[in-house]
């Protein structure tokens, strides 16, 4: 069965809180994508080099990335001769089932490397309104939801609003907000945050830094140093390094995975604000280009906006209109 018959068959008229989240959270892609690829439909009625270059273009517009561009437009190539496909309508389908197929074939797997019977410790490391103290709260809601006790380090000691912001989301929430003043050792916050953690048995630590990118040999020594003040006290903490982007900036994002990347060990992503853009084919670029999962996205400001990862329901919101056009005729083509 092909992959949008498979998500035909699971998603259509189905209306639980995720699965709205997700095509209310990509609809700006969604319709900014599909309208775009229309329109080159209807300009090219056959495929030849001139169409494959403006489609090239269009992907890499859509911030798909130009690896993952210049690979797709091969395995189209392919699939023409292959399939000796003369028109751009028989084309449609076959470029949205492989953009979907790059996003659903990793198989990576969004969950956090929780600990049952300890506490977790997760670390988000990222450059400064990329939505990180905003993550923070969302995910303290999050696991509050799941009756779990958390507590909420305020580790961006440089920034001095960071650490009000923390403060606020930790009212709103209900979570207690170790802090220090602002411009104080990071390394200090983060040994008082444990010590305070282990003696009110939390059972989830989330841990704010500061993300200054200017100096990575800095970056990466202050990212050591807490990571050692976290596992001197706790030998296998921090359990998840979460990278926090903003799926607003583009390519940004994918410069600012690199350089994180080469300074500490990131387990994970978070893409954030991806409701806020019409280039959300930066997960791809990510999932295809960086070898680190995506484990939660963005999809607004809300409290419950953050949800863990999942490429069906990702796909689903970005091809919604062609999922559910698809039929099994399609697939005997
Ligand atoms: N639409 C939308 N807005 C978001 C999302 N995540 C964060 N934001 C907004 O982005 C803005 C910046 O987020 P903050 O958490 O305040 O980020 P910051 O304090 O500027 O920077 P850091 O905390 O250092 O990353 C806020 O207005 C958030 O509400 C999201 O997934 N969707």
């Amino acid at each position: 069965m092909s992959f949008f018959k498979k998500l035909k068959d699971k998603f259509t008229n189905q209306s639980d809180t995720v699965t709205e989240k997700f095509k209310d959270g990509m609809s700006k892609t969604r319709e900014s994508f599909l309208g775009k690829m229309n329109e080159l439909f209807a300009r090219y009625r056959t495929v030849d080099e001139d169409f494959f270059e403006e489609l090239e273009e269009l992907l890499i517009g859509a911030d798909v990335g130009v690896e993952t561009v210049l690979e797709l437009i091969d395995e189209l190539k392919d699939e023409v001769r292959l399939r000796n496909i003369k028109d751009t309508s028989g084309l449609a389908p076959v470029i949205s089932e492989k953009l979907a197929e790059k996003l659903d074939k990793t198989g990576e797997d969004s969950a956090l490397n929780m600990q049952e019977n300890d506490m977790t410790v997760i670390l988000f490391v990222g450059v400064n309104g990329v939505g990180k103290t905003t993550t923070i709260g969302k995910m303290a809601h999050m696991f509050k939801e799941e009756g779990k006790s958390v507590m909420m380090a305020a580790g961006d000691t440089f920034r001095a609003g960071a650490i009000e912001q923390l403060e606020v989301w930790g009212e709103r929430v209900g979570v207690d907000v170790v802090k220090q003043q602002a411009g104080s050792d990071p390394a200090a916050v983060m040994y008082d945050a444990v010590q305070s953690a282990k003696s009110k048995n939390v059972d989830v630590l989330l841990c704010d830094t500061a993300g200054r990118l200017q100096n990575k040999v800095n970056l990466m020594k202050e990212l050591e140093k807490v990571k050692k003040v976290i596992s001197r006290e706790i030998p296998d903490a921090p359990h998840e390094v979460l990278l926090v982007l903003d799926a607003t900036t583009g390519q940004n994002a994918m410069s600012q995975a690199k350089t994180f990347g080469q300074a500490t060990d990131v387990s994970g992503i978070i893409l954030t604000k991806l409701d806020g853009t019409a280039k959300g084919g930066i997960v791809l670029a990510i999932r295809n280009e960086l070898d680190i999962p995506v484990k939660y996205v963005g999809l607004g400001e809300k409290m419950d906006d953050l949800q863990p990862f999942d490429s069906e329901q990702f796909v689903y919101g970005l091809f919604k209109e062609l999922v559910e056009e698809t039929s099994e005729e399609t697939e005997e083509d």
